[in-house]
């Protein structure tokens, strides 16, 4: 048997086909978290044989959005046996709309009054009458709290043997005009709940949660909270929590480092073999790995402001300032998102109605430093900057910034700015975020970082090492490891990096092996410059000299480069997730030419300005950067200007046309 789970997005599907599957799938508190369905199989403990699918939020069976075609699509063509609709019961007056129309599919459908643990004291349903108003069964569920779930369950297998569930409703399909259907559809939803419902707090008087959200959601006053919590949550995972625990794992990782090179001793393997597997393996390996606490703890408190509803509100204070850029507010949920992994955030653009936003957000989301990027910033703030903690969440501000700008030239390109949207987001509700929920987010996170470190960035570095131990002619290069192959290939595109101020071959390898991974940019440095041991057991992040003296470079070249692998094109995986939700080539490929253009671009221009205004002189190739940035400027005005001349060019067919 098939069970799908439909409703309002927010409602709690898939918190619910979570509590039914015992699966993890992402629960945000805000709406349009889930945009591709998910199937698996109902707990032993609940049923045998019963599949659950879990359906994105919808507000009507005529889509709007592409995630919302996705749930009509399944429930038409895929005939699941029963529909449990799930709806919040805080919020029923909206949530029936849909059931109505779910009642006309021919299907059973079940009603799951979701959230009663929190709707008891703003609302009073009277079940047995909403019931007979449905002609359908009601039963009262918390998902989150795992109640009421074996009641559903047994419901629904009840209802799913119904041949025919008669449909109150069926006058309503014979109105053609879609407006006029609506209305009407509307008028017998608000009758209905006139009927069944008392509202306790009636939904116009101010509540205290209203009162709050006057105060929050005041774009000063909800900026600065959120630069003020953002900044603590990073000092958190950055200067106390994180490095305690990384600490620790670093020591294990380089004991186990010792052991094994004993170990290699005490059989009497090659050299060659030996620092393969010490220095390259474990070593490189390891400086990711060392990594990971601070990923998960940033993870871990991210969830807990996500949960209690606070970054809807940012969502909604942002919208402004995202619009003026041709933007929506809806563009910065893939963007919170993307603070974890691009590849879900780009996903997240299905929500954004308009084509040519979502490509426009696809193309953006990747600037938004992702939890692979993590390490990078890591590792060059702390050992440059050793004594300037700001400039962790200042690269976040940079990130922020470098977003606005670029979406600000490409819609002046693009003309995207004659797109008329409308922001709607629902404002969940507040509530203490679950600890859980948090810890299980900061587990798997966590989990994907070793298992990509213990697949792609060990493959990685092997192939790193030993192509920057032996030569063309194969043979080892030992103290001349400018001679290897890693080298020869390297040093053409360091040649073209000199105008950003890392014109060395070590730099641009571990740049190149970043577009396969991210995390590998630190493993890669880690084998060319033999600094395994960068990140230190002295309760500090790095060993700042240590790395500054092996790396040899400037602070402002360091920043260049964490720049340019910060905003150049994101991981193969990530550009894999951009083609699939483009649907088009040419747009991937103008998306991938724009992200090596901006990376390149800031990284030059921060180390230009930035010699010159840090050590009075100019940097490497500031002529070529000159040159560069003209041209760029210059395409830019052309592009603009041509892009005005056809707009005012469709004007005028368009008059003639009339
Ligand atoms: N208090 C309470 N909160 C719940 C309950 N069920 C779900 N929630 C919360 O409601 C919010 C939305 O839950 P989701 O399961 O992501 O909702 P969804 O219907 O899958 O949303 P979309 O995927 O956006 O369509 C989350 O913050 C949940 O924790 C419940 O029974 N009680
Ligand atoms: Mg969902």
């Amino acid at each position: 048997m098939k069970i799908a789970l439909a409703g309002n997005p927010n409602s709690g599907k898939t918190t619910l086909y979570n509590a039914l599957t015992g699966k993890q799938e992402y629960v945000g508190n805000w709406a349009g978290v889930t945009v591709s369905k998910k199937e698996a199989k109902l707990k032993e403990s609940l049923g045998n044989n019963i599949d659950i699918v879990d359906l994105p939020g919808a507000y009507s069976i005529r889509p709007y959005t592409s995630e919302e075609s996705i749930t009509t699509d399944f429930i038409k063509t895929e005939n699941p046996d029963v529909i449990i609709n799930v709806v919040d019961s805080t919020n029923l007056n909206r949530s029936l709309f849909f059931t109505t129309q779910l009642l006309e599919l021919n299907i059973p459908v079940v009603v799951a009054l979701n959230k009663v643990d929190i709707s008891k004291n703003v609302t009073d349903i009277d079940i047995n009458k909403l019931e007979k108003e449905l002609n359908c069964k009601v039963v009262e569920i918390s998902a989150a709290k795992n109640e009421g779930l074996k009641n559903l369950i047994k419901v629904a297998s009840e209802s799913s043997k119904l041949k025919e569930q008669k449909n109150l409703f069926k006058e309503l399909s014979n109105i053609h005009n879609e407006e006029k259907q609506d209305k009407k559809r509307y008028s017998i939803v608000n009758n209905i709940i006139s009927k069944v419902e008392n509202r306790i707090i009636r939904h116009n008087e101010e509540t205290l949660e209203d009162k709050i959200d006057r105060f929050v959601t005041n774009p000063i006053i909800g900026t600065g909270l959120f630069i003020l919590i953002m900044a603590f949550i990073f000092n958190l995972s950055i200067n106390t929590l994180g490095p305690l625990v990384a600490d620790t794992l670093v020591g294990y990782i380089e004991n186990f480092q010792d052991a094994v090179s004993g170990l290699l001793a005490s059989i009497g393997t090659s050299d060659f073999l030996n620092s393969l597997l010490t220095d390259g393996i474990i070593g490189g390996v390891g400086a990711v790995v060392g990594f990971v606490p601070l990923v998960m703890v940033l993870m871990f408190m991210l969830s807990l402001v996500e949960d209690s509803g606070f970054m809807a509100r940012i969502a909604l204070i942002f919208d402004p300032l995202f619009r003026k850029v041709g933007l929506s507010g809806k563009s910065i949920i893939p963007m919170i998102v993307g603070y974890g992994c691009s590849i879900p955030g780009i996903m997240a653009t299905r929500t954004i109605k308009d084509e040519k936003q979502r490509r426009l957000t696809a193309m953006l989301t990747p600037f938004v430093p992702c939890g692979a990027k993590l390490p990078i910033i890591a590792l060059f703030t702390a050992a440059f900057f050793p004594e300037q903690g700001y400039m962790f969440p200042l690269t976040y501000l940079v990130a922020f910034t470098v977003i606005i700008c670029v979406g600000l030239i490409l819609k002046k390109v693009t003309g995207a700015d004659n797109i008329k949207n409308y922001f709607i987001i629902e404002l969940p509700q507040y509530r203490i975020p679950s600890i859980k929920r948090a810890f299980f987010k900061m587990l798997e996170t966590g989990k994907d970082f070793i298992t990509r470190a213990g697949t792609i960035i060990i493959v990685c570095n092997t192939v790193v090492f030993i192509m920057s131990s032996f030569n063309f002619k194969l043979q080892l290069v030992e103290d001349a490891v400018n001679t290897s192959i890693l080298a020869n290939i390297a040093t053409p595109f360091a040649f073209l990096l000199i105008p950003v101020g890392i014109g060395v071959w070590q730099l641009a390898a571990a740049a190149i092996t970043g577009f396969i991974a991210k995390e590998e940019v630190v493993g890669t440095l880690a084998v060319v410059y033999s600094m395994g041991a960068a990140i230190n057991s002295d309760f500090e992040l790095v060993n700042a000299m240590a790395v500054q003296e092996t790396m040899a470079i400037t602070a402002v070249s360091a920043l260049s480069f964490m720049f340019f692998n910060l905003f150049t094109p994101p991981c193969f995986a990530a550009i894999g997730a951009m083609k699939s939700e483009m649907k088009s080539n040419k747009w991937l490929l103008k998306s991938i030419l724009l992200q090596l253009s901006v990376g390149y671009i800031v990284a030059m221009i921060t180390y230009q300005v930035g010699t010159i205004l840090v050590y009075k002189e100019l940097g490497q190739g500031f002529i070529p950067a000159v040159i560069i940035l003209a041209l760029a400027a210059i395409y830019i005005v052309y592009k603009i200007k041509s892009n005005k001349v056809s707009e005012s060019e469709k004007k005028v067919s368009k008059v003639q046309v009339q």
